[in-house]
């Protein structure tokens, strides 16, 4: 089957090819700038219509959260507008469309974790573009899946495991919010899941489903399983010291909570990501072997 996936350098397309890589039934093409261009709803239609895939994932996004706050109309054009017309250029061909959302379309005020049919109200404007192409999404193709996961990381591009990796390298403490409480998830992982979605696409699977990595903790436990990890293999490491977000300013106001309930992905598709802690630890050894190469032990000539 062809499988057309949204952006070229992103963690997730990143990942989906790598995986798809190893799949013979399937053969990924993925469409980016300057081609395909989500500002642009012209170059989105020819682009899809032209590669005619059997089914479209939506994994393109503008996901700076705090530049968002600044640039509100760009994130909505990309978010919203963008989004809607991959889910319609889908449609135009019949086939379902796999969009990917965030644990940022919920305020993040519950003391349990989300579930699907929760209440979503957004506190920063990323969260707020991306539920809306929830639902822009949703009424353009009703042959939908919509999933939302979190905290995304991976060997690729721009993440808080390789930033983490980054600044230990420049210092020996650094300081990690301690009250913001999420499911980290592997990009690799989500590949993994959307493969599994998009291979077995059917009709009374259509609907928006969690999917994050197993088990929760808050950026500085994230942090610290990091850099416990990288210094068993000799990478870089520093000590993190626990700060609340109001010591921590940035101009979005991230959820304190944002747990994602993953029950009814496991559910409908027989599958749950591996524990974040596991996860990690396969990514940090590939950051270390790609961006480390030279400090890590064994691994020098
Ligand atoms: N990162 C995270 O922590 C989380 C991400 N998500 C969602 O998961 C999805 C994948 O995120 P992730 O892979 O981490 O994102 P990245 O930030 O790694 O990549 C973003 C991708 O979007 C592409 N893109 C941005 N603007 C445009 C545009 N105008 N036209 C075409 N392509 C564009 C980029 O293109 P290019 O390749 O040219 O740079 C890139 O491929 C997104 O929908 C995001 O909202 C959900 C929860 C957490
Ligand atoms: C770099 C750094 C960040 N932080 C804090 C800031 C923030 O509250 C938290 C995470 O920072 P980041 O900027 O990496 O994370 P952020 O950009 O908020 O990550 C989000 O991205 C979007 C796309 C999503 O959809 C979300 O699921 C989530 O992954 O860690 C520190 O406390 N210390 C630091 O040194
Ligand atoms: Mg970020």
């Amino acid at each position: 089957m062809k499988i057309l996936v949204t952006g070229t350098r992103g963690q997730l397309v990143t990942s989906l090819v790598e995986l798809a890589a190893d799949m013979p039934d399937v053969s990924l093409v993925r469409v980016g700038r300057p081609g395909f261009d989500l500002l642009d709803p012209s170059s989105v239609r020819r682009a899809i219509l032209a590669a005619k895939p059997d089914i479209v994932v939506s994994a393109a996004a503008y996901t700076a959260v705090d530049r968002a706050e600044d640039e509100r109309d760009q994130a909505y054009q990309v978010n919203v507008v963008g989004a809607a017309c991959v889910a319609e250029a889908a449609a135009a061909l019949r086939v379902p469309v796999i969009h990917v959302s965030t644990d940022y379309v919920f305020s993040g005020e519950s003391a349990h974790s989300y579930r699907e049919g929760d209440e979503a109200e957004p506190k920063t404007v990323y969260g707020y573009t991306k539920l809306r192409g929830e639902h822009a999404v949703a009424s353009a193709n009703p042959r939908h899946i919509i999933l939302r996961t979190s905290w995304v990381y991976s060997p690729f591009g721009t993440n808080f495991v390789r930033t983490m990796l980054r600044l230990a390298a420049e210092r020996r403490v650094i300081a990690v919010v301690a009250d913001q409480w999420g499911n980290p998830t592997s990009a690799l992982d989500l590949a993994a899941a959307i493969l599994l979605v998009a291979t077995h696409p059917a009709r009374d699977r259509y609907g928006i489903y969690h999917v994050a990595g197993e088990g929760e903790t808050n950026w500085a436990g994230l942090a610290r399983h990091v850099f416990r990890a990288s210094a068993d293999l000799g990478g870089p490491s520093a000590e993190v010291k626990d700060i609340a977000t109001t010591e921590y300013r940035t101009k979005a106001r991230r959820p304190l909570n944002s747990r994602l309930c993953c029950d009814r992905f496991e559910r409908t598709f027989g599958w749950r990501a591996p524990p974040w802690q596991l996860s990690t630890d396969v990514v940090v050894r590939r950051i270390l072997e790609t961006d480390y190469r030279n400090q890590s032990q064994g691994t020098g000539a």
